[in-house]
């Protein structure tokens, strides 16, 4: 937490206090349109690495680019992926550092003199911030309406409901945004150490513009292995943990929206994978802001399990993009109202989020709970959104798409 009040990261993803930091950037590539996943996975495949043999350390340890890719192949942002020039792995086994210098360079530069670089030095083999440097501090920010006042979103609820009631489609998340906007650049590391700090179940992520701390697993890749965790069904924190019980694993409605996440990501996944298994009942995860429906799926990748090439952890992303949790059933006509309707672009939000190491592993999460600094980084710009089905309430819609931002909001030192 220390390093990421003094260091301003250009990649992270944090969860209980360990995970990734990149620092600086080596090298960057970015996408747009249909082919963004393949791009970035063919840009990162044609790496070679020429540095000390990887094998048996903890995945994340070495060169590691992170990833932020837009939800939508039509969003004018773009996708990219980010190799820092350093990398600190904090691990349950240790510390690591990677130094990454191009190969036409031809010089090493000492690892002492990159952490320099980004106000940080080794002190008795830990990694401290250079005496003396002052914490940033996070300008005070002010709260404004996003690209629309909140009634549109309420409408738009109101028309997601009478699609579902002519059954067109049976459900369809939406989304709105709303700016944060300070007099001066905001420092992204306080605000990732605050939601490191808070929301420590989460991943704390950053890549590129986007940053936040998402409850969501799309997948995750250890060599063979895939792990993700699916969420979707949400109640109020204040409802406390009875309530959240009643309201989530005792409610049809609830039940049966989060089934529907589930059975995507199982479908989406099933080319690219074997013995898919998800929890069943699921449980109920406790946030600092929120209560969610939860399930956590395993299974392992096909291609290892028939010795054929293995696939790149951004391509087995792009299969599981996007699931029912962020988009809705039908996938198709949900991804179609969701755009007549929410008229936003919703950039890298509810996009694959997190980062890919140079053995295949990665851990891809879905970019929620969070924001894009925008204007220079005097404004971040925030996004949230639920899942509608029959009966859902624009009223109560609304207030969750407040409750899901709080984590940011909370970090800017803004209520609501
Ligand atoms: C879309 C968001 O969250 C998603 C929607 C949920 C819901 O509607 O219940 C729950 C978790 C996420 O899958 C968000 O946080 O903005």
């Amino acid at each position: 937490m220390e390093l990421l009040e003094a260091a301003q990261p250009s990649g992270a993803w944090i969860r209980h206090g360990q995970g990734l930091l990149g620092l600086g950037v080596a090298a960057e590539t970015a996408a747009a349109g249909a082919d963004r996943f393949a791009t970035l996975a063919r840009w990162w495949d044609g790496f070679t690495w020429e540095g000390p043999d990887l094998e048996g350390l903890p995945a994340g340890v070495g060169p590691t680019a992170f990833a932020s890719i837009t939800y939508s192949s039509d969003s004018s942002s773009a996708s990219r992926l980010i190799l820092p020039e350093l990398i600190i792995a904090v691990t349950e086994q240790g510390t690591w550092l990677t130094g990454v210098v191009p190969a036409d360079e031809e010089r090493e530069v000492p690892l002492q003199q990159l952490l320099r670089r980004h106000g940080l030095q080794l002190q008795d083999g830990v990694v401290v911030p250079v005496p003396g440097a002052a914490p940033t501090a996070v300008p005070s920010a002010q709260l404004r309406a996003g690209t629309h006042p909140e009634h549109h979103y309420r409408n738009a609820v109101e028309a997601g409901v009478t699609a579902i009631a002519e059954r067109r489609l049976e459900k369809l998340v939406l989304a709105r945004d709303a700016v944060a906007a300070a007099d001066s650049p905001i420092p992204p590391g306080p605000l990732l150490a605050r939601l490191a700090r808070d929301y420590s179940d989460c991943w704390t992520y950053r890549a590129g513009d986007v940053l936040g701390a998402t409850p969501e697993m799309l997948v995750q890749v250890r060599g063979e292995e895939l792990f993700a965790r699916v969420l979707a069904g949400t109640v109020d924190r204040s409802v406390g943990e009875q309530g959240a019980r009643e309201q989530l694993v005792e409610n049809p409605k609830q039940r049966n929206e989060h089934t529907l996440a589930v059975e995507s990501l199982l479908e989406q996944l099933a080319p690219v994978s074997a013995q898919l298994q998800a929890q069943s009942p699921p449980a109920v995860l406790e946030l600092p802001n929120v209560y969610h429906l939860s399930t956590d799926v395993t299974g392992r990748l096909s291609c290892a399990e028939a010795g054929a090439e293995p696939i790149s952890p951004l391509l087995v992303a792009e299969r599981a993009h996007p699931t029912a949790a962020i988009c809705g059933t039908p996938t198709a006509t949900a991804a179609g109202l969701i755009g007549t309707l929410e008229e936003i672009d919703r950039g890298p939000f509810s996009g694959p989020v997190g980062w890919v190491d140079a053995r295949g592993n990665a851990d891809v999460g879905i970019a929620l709970r969070g924001g894009v600094l925008e204007d220079g980084d005097r404004q971040l710009r925030l996004y949230a959104g639920c899942g509608i089905v029959a009966g859902s309430e624009p009223a109560s819609e609304l207030a969750e798409t407040w409750a899901k931002m709080r984590p940011m909001l909370g970090a800017l030192g803004l209520t609501r």
